[in-house]
């Protein structure tokens, strides 16, 4: 069974790696992800600055996932693009660069100094990043994401991606594609993020179990799992030319081959990761390598978007 992916002129040997915000704002946490089975790696998503983030508690597993309002702590932008100065390329592990600006200028301002460094990693820009205030979460708002992603693509030339948050009605599907395809450098999606503002009661205290905003957080984990098996499938049709990186409830070979199946390139696991650490990665490979097998599939290619439908 030959689990390799190549996209955008990279060689994985695998399709899993980690989802930005677990196990990547240290070194010593990038380091991990890149020396485990993972096949690539990305960074926790960075401002300009360095960022404390949320008070604790500010994350919470439960059964069936996780819940979580960071704040988007991180070392600063310029920790991360030392670590992309260092990184052994030629080891043949991608380094994604994940960049999440409180502002379109900090975006940019991130996106021009990336392009200057002329660095093999490849931008991931989070769009559930904020938007003007009284306005929703920029991905959330069309016309907002189409004004920035052009002066995004003004200031960096390269191939990018963006993190995209969970669609729900097929409207905002159709219009968030139509979007997306107007930016030919625009290579990859990665679907989804957290499903925002997510509630999870405590019944015992009768209390939330997060401090930041009243106990308000993105939902990760199997909470996910058909929301994001549903985003990959949905701009998987509507993106022809462009891939679609699976993100959400992957927890075993199984959630792994749905996501491909939906039509995923590469998949990166968040909420799993951070509950049971880097083992996860080979656990799941031996899974989905199995599983494969039971089918009689020899690779990605002979599964990949070919999710039949009744
Ligand atoms: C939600 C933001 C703080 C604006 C971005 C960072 C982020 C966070 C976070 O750092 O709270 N958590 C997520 O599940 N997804 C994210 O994209």
């Amino acid at each position: 069974v030959d689990l390799s992916v190549s996209w955008l002129g990279l060689a994985m040997a695998n399709p899993l790696y980690n989802a930005s915000g677990v196990m990547c704002r240290s070194v010593a946490e990038l380091e991990q992800v890149r020396t485990s089975a993972a096949a690539a790696v990305i960074t926790k998503s960075c401002t300009p600055q360095p960022r404390t983030g949320n008070p604790e508690p500010r994350y919470c597993a439960t059964a069936l996932g996780s819940i979580n309002s960071m704040g988007l702590p991180n070392a600063g932008y310029p920790y991360y693009l030392d670590y992309a100065r260092s990184y052994p390329y030629a080891a043949g592990k991608p380094l994604f660069l994940s960049l999440s600006g409180m502002t379109l200028q900090e975006n940019l301002d991130m996106l021009s100094d990336l392009a200057a460094a002329q660095l093999p990693c490849l931008p991931e820009v989070n769009l559930s990043c904020p938007n003007l205030p009284g306005k929703p979460q920029l991905g959330y708002d069309f016309q907002a994401c189409h004004e920035a992603l052009t002066q995004m693509a003004r200031v960096y030339h390269g191939p990018f991606g963006v993190k995209l948050p969970p669609y729900f009605d097929p409207v905002h599907f159709a219009r968030m594609a139509a979007v997306l395809n107007a930016f030919p450098a625009l290579r990859f999606v990665t679907c989804i993020n957290s499903i925002g503002n997510g509630l999870v009661i405590d019944v015992d205290r009768e209390s939330v179990v997060i401090k930041p905003k009243d106990g308000l957080g993105g939902l990760g984990g199997s909470y996910v799992l058909p929301t994001a098996l549903a985003n990959v499938r949905e701009f998987y049709r509507l993106l022809p030319g462009k891939h679609v990186v699976g993100c959400g409830g992957i927890n075993s070979g199984r959630e792994a081959f749905m996501h491909i199946l939906a039509g995923a390139t590469a998949v990166q696991i968040g909420t799993c990761l951070y509950e049971e650490g880097e083992g996860a990665f080979a656990r799941i490979l031996d899974e989905l390598r199995a599983l494969m097998a039971h089918k009689g599939y020899q690779r990605l290619d002979d599964f990949r978007g070919k999710l039949k439908t009744l």
